[in-house]
């Protein structure tokens, strides 16, 4: 079985790019083909928007799989639908993995150990895709509950060839109200990157990187840095960049000298981008899969000059 990590990294070589596209779909901002064929088909209902979600997005998966190593699908979205949301994010997990990529599921999971279990099975499948229902190579998890809580998602990881990204320090405006709480010398984020560099080295069984990573916000570049420096053997999942404000340079740190150990997420930025002027001008919304390709191929391009991602050799 090959671990989530390395299969990840052969990702990042094949594409050249470290540039992570969030399917985070919304109603009000689709494109309107696609709103009015669903309300067409279901009416304004729980299952039209979960059919126009899946539509949108197995079409952005079609743009982008050439360019990028990987997708997120943001569970909430979905499961704002209902079962049918729900269903549709089992749909597009699925597609996105037929199309060769690999798929971080942002659900923020954690609970007790027993419970944790659940959420593992249900989410990950690592390198087998009939292994798990929502199946993911990767999820996100919250370690608030302690690191008992945390083992049975890293069991499971290591059984399936998963992999795993823990909050750390987050992108939001607020991240700072409990994060950067100050005990015995040390913030609570600093706590949780210690623990979660423990867990990764150990995952790593004497390589360069484990399959356990970390949640860094681009829009907090000076913890960015330390975090780099603080978790050596951890690979980490940086969102903020583009539409939260984060720009390459704050994200370059988040890289060692060859390009790798991080993704970097652009959700509104890519998928919408055909809302947002220069795109909005040049394709319009008639054309929005050109303007998601172009926003994609513009990011890949910024990452490249502007961060290690440059110094990627090819696989
Ligand atoms: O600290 C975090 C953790 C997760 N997210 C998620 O990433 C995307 C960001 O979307 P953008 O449109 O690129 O801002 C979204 O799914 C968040 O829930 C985060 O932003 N920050």
């Amino acid at each position: 079985m090959i671990p989530y990590i390395q299969r990840l990294h052969s990702a990042i070589q094949k594409k050249q790019t470290a540039a992570l596209v969030g399917l985070d779909p919304r109603w009000e901002q689709l494109p309107e083909t696609i709103r009015s064929s669903a309300l067409d088909k279901h009416g304004d209902s729980m299952i039209g928007r979960a059919s126009a979600y899946e539509e949108f997005c197995l079409r952005i998966i079609d743009v982008v799989a050439p360019l990028v190593p990987a997708v997120k699908p943001q569970s909430a979205f979905f499961e704002e639908c209902g079962p049918e949301g729900v269903q549709a994010l089992r749909n597009v997990i699925r597609a996105a993995r037929d199309a060769g990529l690999i798929v971080i599921c942002d659900a923020k999971r954690g609970d007790i150990g027993s419970t944790a279990q659940a959420y593992a099975n249900a989410y990950l499948a690592g390198e087998d895709p009939s292994s798990a229902p929502f199946a993911a190579d990767a999820l996100t998890v919250n370690p608030y509950m302690g690191v008992d809580t945390l083992q049975p998602f890293v069991q499971r990881a290591s059984e399936v060839g998963g992999g795993l990204y823990v909050l750390v320090r987050t992108s939001n405006p607020g991240a700072g109200d409990f994060q950067d709480r100050t005990t015995e010398g040390s913030t609570l984020f600093e706590a949780v990157a210690d623990g979660v560099e423990r867990l990764s080295s150990e995952f790593a069984n004497g390589a360069e990187y484990g399959s356990i990573g970390a949640v860094v916000g681009a829009t907090f570049p000076k913890e960015l840095e330390e975090l780099r420096a603080r978790m050596k053997h951890v690979p980490l999942l940086v969102p903020g960049y583009g539409s939260q404000g984060g720009t390459s340079k704050d994200v370059a740190s988040a890289f060692d000298s060859n390009g790798l150990g991080a993704v970097i997420n652009s959700s509104r930025g890519i998928i919408f981008s055909y809302r947002k002027s220069p795109l909005a001008e040049e394709f319009g919304e008639a054309r929005w899969e050109e303007a998601v390709e172009s926003a994609a191929k513009l990011m890949i391009a910024d990452l490249a000059e502007h961060t290690p991602v440059g110094n990627l050799k090819s696989s």
